[in-house]
């Protein structure tokens, strides 16, 4: 029973976070030891500087006392030595710690980013990117509580208590024995404050996450919240998450304010008692004014000390949580070791080939269940099938996103996974229905393709993917501004873009995912123009709702609920009772329908015009 409270009281103070955090941060912390070691010199400088002030105006007040003017020449020139070198070593202490602090902030920043780049996409894909960019915005900056002077001060304080307690010790023995008395209060109160400003710090961060989260998914769902009429629901609900935070913040400033409060209330009764207890040692002799000074003047750095070490173990308790959230990512196995970067490949001469390859998202769901298939080299294949069949994700498995439970995929009788994720992905270059560009012009979008991609190239590859004589109608041309800065694009003209960083990329596999079923019927035959260029001696793999675009397919592979139930070319297919044909004939007479639908709307146009 006993131990087990024990056990929870342990638990509250948090001792295994702050271990991880200071395993996490030590390599950052051991790389910066020169700066460290400048900080722990003027430590020491600072704790004689402490005693040497304190000494100074005990001095200085009983040589005031005694009349002994000829000592104040010297005493003078002590304190202008005191006070230069204690503007030098403040100058260099905010210089080295702000060194500290922001550099390894940089570098965390730095190995944080690599990581989630890195990280699996199951693991990625499972994470909200507001929290992503709160590890940056927020968590990183919290960890100054652990590396910077709160570092130092770990060290520090106690060292100064100890020094000023056994100087004062020296000063008068039984006015420092009471001053004994502060500690265990100090302590407490200081460990209470800690614990319950870590509690709100840490519910403070996972609200920062949760409206970084909110407000980056309202922003890029804009135009949804537009044509629904979605405004005041988010408004109302991102008001409500910023009026929890600031509760919690003025929870935070309570907490803060009363450890203010109560640290000072114990130093200021302190002070009165202890200036009446030596009110009494002066008038029996046993101190001197000038000592009861120095002692007073040192009980605030007794006092002080005790009390911010137990503030101290808050700023530690605040940061660990902090690297508890960023820990999320570092813990994470990474795919690789390094970043991957464009190599280039001709290796695929062969197939794909995917050996009794299962496969679930979630447990509970089967997606593919031993599932083989051999996809041949330099031909068009057209993957067909309901929503929900799998096609997509064959897709994320061929590219490595994904790992099967279980079975192969092999490319030239490699498995997948044996290949680095440079050279796999390098393979690939995805056209898909949406075109993702960065911000930037239309030259820095295209050069992203592949390095060493010479000025004639990207000119080639723009025509080539039909959007060459678009881009020369635009003012500053390839140096043209994209995206939300600058000139905006249409759905055509964004898919043509990405067909030129395609051909760009010049990899051996092509990826068509439903390329060109949102565009009007003139981008769709500028794009299936530019497709069909790209498409030119490669193994081109096409999901395609709109049957009548895969016609030409050499092979047409049907899949449904995960399964392969057909294949072939579209006559064999047609020639067979199956879903192929359903689906052929259901879209059919859809686009029956439409075009019927079109004859009503340009009759009844053609009548009006007429009657007019
Ligand atoms: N990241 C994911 N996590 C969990 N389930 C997923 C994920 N992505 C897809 N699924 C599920 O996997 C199944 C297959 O989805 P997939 O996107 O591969 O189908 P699809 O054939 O490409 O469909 P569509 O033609 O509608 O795009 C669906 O039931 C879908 O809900």
């Amino acid at each position: 029973m006993i131990a087990r409270k024990l056990l929870s009281i342990i638990q509250l103070f948090n001792i295994e976070g702050i271990k991880k955090a200071f395993i996490l941060l030590l390599p950052y912390i051991l790389k910066n030891w020169r700066a460290y070691l400048g900080l722990f010199v003027i430590l020491f400088i600072e704790i004689f500087l402490t005693i040497s002030f304190a000494w100074f105006y005990g001095t200085i007040t009983d040589t005031a006392v005694q009349g002994e003017f000829h000592k104040l020449k010297s005493l003078l020139f002590v304190a202008i030595v005191l006070i230069c070198i204690d503007f030098v070593v403040s100058y260099f202490n905010i210089y080295l710690e702000s060194y500290i602090t922001s550099n390894i902030k940089r570098e965390l920043k730095e190995h944080v980013l690599k990581r989630i780049m890195l990280l699996p996409t199951p693991k990625l894909s499972n994470i909200r990117s507001g929290d992503l960019l709160t590890h940056f915005t927020n968590d990183i900056n919290c960890i100054n509580g652990v590396i910077g002077s709160n570092l130092m001060y770990l060290i520090q304080l106690p060292l100064i208590s100890m020094v000023v307690f056994f100087y004062m010790l020296h000063i008068h023995w039984q006015l420092a024995a009471f001053s004994l008395l502060l500690f265990p209060i100090a302590i407490v109160i200081g460990g209470m404050f800690g614990i319950l400003i870590r509690n709100n710090s840490r519910l403070i961060y996972n609200k920062i996450g949760e409206l970084n989260s909110n407000l980056s998914e309202a922003f890029q769902g804009l135009f949804v919240i537009r044509s629904f009429l979605l405004e005041r629901i988010f408004a109302k609900k991102i008001s409500e998450q910023n009026n929890e935070f600031f509760g919690l913040e003025m929870k935070n400033a309570k907490l803060r304010g009363s450890f203010y409060v109560a640290g000072n209330a114990v130093s200021s009764i302190s002070y009165i008692i202890s200036l009446c207890l030596g009110a009494f040692f002066v008038t029996n002799g046993s101190i001197t004014i000038g000592s009861l000074l120095t002692f007073i003047t040192l009980m605030q750095h007794l006092i002080n000390p005790l009390t911010g070490l137990a503030g101290l173990w808050g700023s530690f308790q605040s940061s660990a949580s902090a690297v508890e959230r960023i820990s999320i990512v570092l813990d994470e196995q990474p795919e690789a070791l390094d970043l991957p970067i464009y190599t280039k490949t001709n290796t695929f001469s062969k197939s794909i080939r995917l050996k009794d390859v299962t496969f679930y998202y979630e447990s509970d769901t089967q997606i593919f269940h031993q599932l083989n298939l051999d996809i041949p080299t330099g031909k068009v294949i057209a993957f067909v099938g309901p929503s929900g069949a799998g096609k997509t994700t064959l897709f994320h498995l061929i590219q490595g996103f994904y790992i099967p439970q279980s079975g192969q995929i092999l490319m030239d009788d490699i498995p997948i996974h044996n290949l680095s994720p440079s050279v796999l992905r390098s393979s690939f270059a995805a056209v898909t229905q949406e075109t993702f560009l960065f911000g930037g012009t239309i030259k820095e979008n295209l050069l992203l393709a592949r390095p060493d991609i010479t000025e004639s190239e990207m000119v080639n590859a723009a025509i080539h993917a039909n959007i060459h004589e678009f881009i020369m109608t635009l003012p500053n041309q390839y140096d043209t501004e994209i995206g939300e800065r600058g000139v905006r694009l249409s759905g055509g003209q964004k898919q043509r873009l990405s067909i030129a960083r395609a051909i760009l990329k010049d990899a051996p596999i092509l990826l068509l995912d439903e390329a060109t079923s949102a565009l009007d019927s003139e981008s769709e035959r500028l794009v299936k123009e530019a497709l069909d260029r790209l498409m030119k001696n490669k193994t081109t793999l096409v999901i395609a709702h709109r049957l009548s675009t895969i016609q030409h397919a050499d092979l047409i592979i049907v899949i449904d609920e995960g399964k392969i139930v057909q294949q072939g070319t579209h006559q064999e297919l047609m020639e067979e009772e199956g879903l192929y044909r359903k689906l052929t004939k259901t879209q059919l007479l859809m686009d029956h329908n439409q075009v019927s639908q079109l004859n009503v709307i340009s009759s009844y146009e053609g009548e009006r015009k007429y009657a007019n």
